[in-house]
């Protein structure tokens, strides 16, 4: 208890703090959640650690496991319907919407879009978030993960590597091509997301390295699907084929009105987040390209991921909106935006 009193304190002090933690956790609801526990042993103070540590967080509060989506949900639910702008948590069941998915090649020149990239994450439902596992519970979601993946056929079919063992240079250099996570994110870190590390983490992929699994990096699973070009079909439906196929083989946390959990409230839903990398300089140089992209729901982040800078003029584009809306609402949406961007983007240069 004197834990979370100490962090309550640590939020109440940061006067610029300017998160949906901080704006949602009121004191009367700190009272009333402070003492309470999950069935996974979770605490409002591991849901809250990172945010009180890092006031500059954007969202400030994490789920300690599934059950903490319950047992915390007053405050919880306040910051998912602010983050993903909805007024009801009555998420639709999912829908990929693969017959529909007929639209060409996004950037057919090739001239604008790096690469394209469609992840989802996914939580074992019989276990709990990095606050709450143990090292132990890490090595045996691996095991089960790993086997899962074994069973993956034709352009699914990969192998699994470790972290544990894998050597420095193999690492950065998966990193720096954007395919492998690293122990770098200071929020994730402060909500226990690298303890532990190495141990129980690691990467599956295709020879090709077009579909990719991240093992306990965030979240339990990440599928993800990528390749270079604008090709936007290929990928997700690359990425819809190995869902279902995981689907048949574990058993996913989801709840009725939330979708699919994840260890951060923002990712929840269909937990859908589809990019483009894309030369983009002259739009990102005006001061209206943050509204720009708020208006069509995208966002843009640098290329090396959250919290990273630009390189080059080279932005990440992709959905906000990952809850209240379907997988293929979503991949609509982000497939709008960048149709958006490159529009802006060409006039902007005078073509
Ligand atoms: N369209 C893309 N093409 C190539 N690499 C990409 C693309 N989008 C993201 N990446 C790479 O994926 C890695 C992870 O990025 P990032 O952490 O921003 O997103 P994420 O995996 O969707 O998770 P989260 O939103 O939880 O941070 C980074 O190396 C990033 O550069």
């Amino acid at each position: 208890m004197a834990d979370v009193e100490a962090l309550w304190k640590k939020l109440q002090g940061a006067a610029n703090c300017k998160s949906l933690l901080k704006k949602h956790l009121t004191p009367d609801l700190f009272t009333k959640l402070k003492g309470l526990k999950t069935k996974f042993g979770g605490t409002l103070a591991d849901c809250i650690r990172s945010g009180c540590e890092n006031p500059d967080s954007g969202v400030g509060i994490y789920a300690c496991d599934p059950d903490g989506y319950t047992v915390f949900a007053p405050v919880l639910d306040a910051v998912i319907k602010d983050y993903h702008k909805v007024d009801k948590l009555n998420h639709p069941t999912p829908n990929f919407g693969k017959e529909k998915i007929t639209f060409p090649n996004l950037d057919p020149s090739g001239e604008m879009i790096v690469s394209t990239r469609v992840r989802v994450g996914r939580s074992h439902d019989s276990y709990g978030f990095p606050p709450v596992i143990t090292k132990e519970d890490r090595v045996n979601m691996e095991k089960i993960t790993v086997a899962a993946l074994s069973t993956l056929e034709g352009p699914l079919k990969g192998t699994y590597y470790p972290l544990t063992g894998m050597s420095k240079e193999v690492q950065k250099q998966l990193t720096d091509d954007h395919f492998l996570f690293n122990d770098s994110d200071r929020f994730l870190k402060a909500a226990s997301g690298y303890d532990d590390w190495p141990t129980g983490r690691g990467i599956f992929h295709t020879p090709d390295k077009k579909f990719l699994v991240w093992v306990n990096e965030e979240d339990h699973l990440r599928l993800i699907s990528m390749q270079q070009g604008g090709d936007l079909k290929e990928v997700y439906l690359r990425l819809v084929s190995a869902i279902e196929t995981m689907e048949k083989k574990l058993s996913f946390a989801k709840r009725d009105g939330l979708g699919y959990l994840t260890f951060c409230p923002s990712n929840l839903g269909t937990t859908l987040r589809a990019s483009v990398h894309i030369k983009i300089p002259k739009l990102a140089a005006t001061p209206e390209f943050k509204e720009f992209c708020d208006k069509l729901n995208i966002q843009a982040r640098g290329i090396h991921g959250e919290h990273t800078e630009s390189v080059g003029g080279v932005y990440d584009i992709s959905n906000k909106r990952r809850l209240g809306l379907s997988e293929f609402d979503a991949i609509m949406e982000m497939k709008n935006g960048v149709e958006a961007v490159i529009k802006k983007e060409k006039e902007l240069s005078g073509k």
